[in-house]
């Protein structure tokens, strides 16, 4: 695989010659950060030579293949840095519109109910539903069906399991993910796509710190005494490391670039069972100078591994350590036996560690421990760089050769299949020398090969999965997009539907309250009316014919005072009767009044109108109207005698005239007489007994005659005017058509004030409703601009990150 990229990159050489030509003259070193607008760009030496040699020619196809990777790593760093502000946006978003997941819809599905459900009444108006935003899953069973139109799927199952990324985890008892989301409330989903949204930033910032992160280890193992360390130092050319023809590489040793320890050249000893490695943290090593370095590698029992500080004495280019690309932090194994083994083993396979470089003496080949690492290497990490060192020597080089790819393809096919570029031969001790130029060329192709399969494994273990990260959740925000387009679109559909009949209905009603109100207050005012005009006129007829009919029946002189007595209470009660009557009236008039006024409510507020329970009968009961309470009548002696009437009928003379003045008190037939006995006295007896005695008596006689036998007239008479007086006197009239006006208006009120909250209750719900919808409708259009733009980007996104060719160039710069 690296053998083929290589040569990709070979023949793409010519091709990009241009383009890195162009990108040398803005930047002076590898890399650098993948901050938005910011160009990659390399040193590549004498560019305008070209690719001349073979060797000039890897060197150019290893710069080619660093530019590569640093133009993808730069344009996946502005993909996450872009991706992840579209997802800040996209949470802002969801807080204020919570999105609609998609879920699997179920075949027995009812279409989604979201927004309007009207309910027409009697009268033909409509009683709008308040007006709510569906819920947040694209599908609801649970909402009654309103006449809508038939929703488009917008979901299908196979896009609810193509979700990856933004797919939210519920698991819930039986419920099954689909049947939790349309269980939960959309807040609920909101909060949980929320959620998802900041694990995927935190996700995407961790991503790009790793492709940021241009520091790479590289494990350098292999057999006792194969000449690790010295390859080590061929590496750095320079002597680092102690190198000795008997073991003598105890520990773990991590070469590191000393500017990454403030330019100081030294090495921390890390001690067993110490806290872990801090190089700001004094207490975490022992610091001592390189010369130390063997004195504490070759034997010790107090460290477990040393971090060796160096400055890199190669140019930037040509620099395994500082190279800007992938900075590489070599670690010296110690060799390989049956201790070691399985240290190294764990070793090689924490995360950081990118490439584990074996390296084999050509004069020993693989020994049993070897095997067993490279087998277990190979399959964990998949390729493996075989350095064969002292090759030197070996005299049958060729057979060397033969015997050692043999034993290659038996261990690691993969690592056989690209032997050419993973698989060296060469004689690490001369490369510090210098001298021999074979061997160092020889060498400096390890190099590049070494350089290359770094960055492809970054590319795989770094890059690729940002790549496919990025892929799969810019694919799920393009559905989510679209999906919640298209609903929010179908929604604004209904929302208008519904808006263009709810804003009218709702003017009607306005109006309507205004005529319902006047009619209401009409029909009060008319029933009082009436209800006041018929006591008036009932009880005022009944008083002024009080006397007309007496019902008492007159039993003779004797009994007259009992009489009168009965006469009083008669007339008393048919007075009371007629009050009575305009009572029953009002309630017959009341009762219409509130049927009335209840039709009007059932009319305009249908069901919304609570019609209460009238009972007539409670009406009047409190007070019950008592007359024999309100007026006095006393019975006396003028009651009997009506002599202005008896007057006028008789004709009656001085005597009974003057008897009447003079007698200021006659009770009954005797007292009469003493009168007229006295009157006498007073005109003088001569006279009287001459003229006037048989006159008087005969008058009286006459007189006593006519007034007795006038006593059943005159007693209805007599108290019917003393009641009409005293009725009079109270207003009785008026009081009573006043007090039972006031009760039915009082009554009538209850429904009318029913009424009036009712139809205030359903203005404020429908002009509720209308506000609600119109905002929804607002907010609705702001979303779907909002999501169609979302679509776009994420589109648009994807497409560019798709583009990049992790293996080759990145196409998009
Ligand atoms: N002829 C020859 N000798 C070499 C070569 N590389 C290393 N040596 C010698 O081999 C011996 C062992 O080298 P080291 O680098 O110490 O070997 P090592 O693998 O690090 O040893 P340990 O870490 O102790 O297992 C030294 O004497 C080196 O000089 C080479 O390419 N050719």
């Amino acid at each position: 695989m690296a053998s083929q990229h290589a040569h990709r990159v070979a023949t793409t050489v010519d091709a990009a010659a241009t383009r890195i030509a162009s990108d040398l003259h803005s930047d002076s070193g590898y890399g650098g950060s993948i901050i938005d607008g910011e160009q990659p760009a390399v040193i590549l030496g004498n560019v305008n030579n070209g690719p001349q040699s073979e060797e000039s020619r890897r060197q150019w196809a290893s710069h080619v293949h660093q530019m590569a990777y640093n133009q993808n790593r730069v344009a996946l760093g502005r993909s996450i840095n872009r991706t992840v502000e579209t997802l800040k946006g996209f949470q802002k978003m969801n807080s204020k519109w919570p999105a609609h997941y998609p879920a699997v819809q179920r075949p027995e599905s009812t279409p989604l109910q979201r927004t309007q459900s009207t309910v027409q009444d009697s009268q033909g108006d409509f009683n709008p539903q308040p007006l709510r935003r569906a819920a947040t899953t694209a599908e609801d069973h649970t909402k009654p069906a309103v006449s809508q139109p038939e929703e488009p799927r917008l979901v299908t199952p196979k896009i609810a399991e193509d979700f990856n990324v933004l797919k939210l985890d519920l698991k819930l008892g039986s419920l099954s993910p689909s049947e939790l989301v349309h269980s939960l409330e959309k807040s609920s989903v909101a909060s949980l796509l929320d959620g998802k949204i900041s694990q995927s930033i935190k996700h995407l910032l961790s991503l790009r710190d790793r492709i940021e992160d241009t520091s790479s280890k590289v494990l350098i193992t292999g057999d006792l005494n194969a000449g690790k360390s010295t390859f080590c130092n061929a590496l750095l050319r320079k002597k680092v490391l102690p190198e000795d023809q008997q073991p003598c590489t105890s520990i773990f040793c991590e070469v590191l670039d000393a500017r990454e320890n403030s330019n100081i050249e030294e090495f921390h000893a890390i001690p067993l069972d110490g806290p872990a490695y801090n190089r700001n943290d004094e207490t975490t090593y022992d610091a001592y100078p390189l010369e130390k370095l063997e004195e504490i590698v070759v034997e010790n029992d107090r460290y477990h591994q040393v971090k060796v500080y160096v400055e890199d004495v190669r140019s930037i280019d040509q620099s395994l350590l500082r190279n800007g690309v992938v900075d590489i932090a070599l670690i010296d194994a110690p060799g390989l036996n049956m201790d070691s083994i399985k240290t190294t083993a764990v070793f090689a396979r924490q995360e950081e560690i990118d490439v584990v470089v074996f390296v084999v003496s050509a004069e020993n080949h693989f020994t049993l421990s070897a095997k067993e690492f490279i087998w277990n290497a190979a399959n964990e990490k998949a390729y493996i760089f075989i350095v064969v060192n002292r090759f030197d020597n070996i005299r049958d080089k060729a057979r060397c050769r033969r015997m050692i790819m043999e034993q290659v393809a038996h261990l690691s096919p993969q690592t056989h299949a690209d032997a050419h570029e993973l698989v060296h031969f060469v004689s690490s001790n001369a490369v510090i020398e210098g001298t021999d130029a074979v061997k160092i060329k020889e060498f400096e192709e390890l190099e590049q090969s070494l350089r290359s399969f770094v960055l492809d494994k970054r590319a795989r273990s770094k890059l690729a999965p940002a790549k496919t990260y990025l892929m799969n959740l810019l694919g799920d925000l393009e559905t989510l997009a679209d999906v919640n387009k298209n609903t929010i679109s179908a929604e604004i559909d209904r929302l208008k539907e519904a808006y263009n009949k709810i804003a009218p209905a709702f003017e009607k009603a306005v109006k309507a309250r205004t005529q319902v109100s006047d009619e209401v207050e009409r029909t009060i005012e008319e029933t009082v009316n009436n209800v006041c005009k018929f006591t008036r006129r009932t009880v005022s007829e009944v008083i002024s014919r009080i006397d007309e009919s007496p019902s008492v029946a007159y039993e003779g002189i004797l009994s007259a005072f009992a009489y009168a007595e009965a006469t009083k209470n008669a007339m008393l009660s048919t007075i009371q009767n007629s009050v009575t009557k305009s009572e029953e009236h009002a309630r017959k008039k009341t009762t219409q009044g509130v049927s009335s006024i209840s039709a009007l409510g059932l009319m305009h507020l249908g069901d919304e109108y609570v019609e209460k329970t009238f009972r007539a009968d409670f009406m009047f009961s409190r007070k019950r109207h008592q007359l024999n309470r309100d007026i006095q009548i006393n019975i006396d002696a003028f009651d009997f005698f009506d002599f202005d009437r008896q007057e006028k009928i008789a004709g009656a003379g001085t005597a009974l005239t003057v008897a009447s003045v003079a007698v200021p008190q006659i009770v009954g037939i005797q007292s009469w007489f003493d009168g007229v006995w006295k009157a006498t006295n007073l005109i003088g007896v001569r006279n009287t007994r001459k003229l006037i005695i048989p006159a008087i008596a005969l008058a009286a006689a006459a007189g006593a005659y006519f007034v007795i036998s006038d006593i059943p007239n005159a007693v209805p008479r007599k108290l019917a005017k003393k009641i009409r007086q005293q009725l009079a006197e109270i207003d009785y009239v008026h009081v009573n058509a006043d007090r039972i006006g006031k009760e039915t208006r009082k009554v009538l009120k209850f429904p009318a004030e029913d009424l009036r909250s009712g139809f205030q209750r359903s203005i404020e719900k429908q002009g509720q409703t209308v506000e609600e919808t119109k905002k929804t409708m607002k907010e609705s259009e702001v979303a779907i601009k909002y999501f169609g733009n979302l679509l776009r980007e994420a589109k648009a996104q994807r497409g560019a990150v798709g583009t990049l060719d992790l293996e080759g160039h990145s196409c998009s710069e």
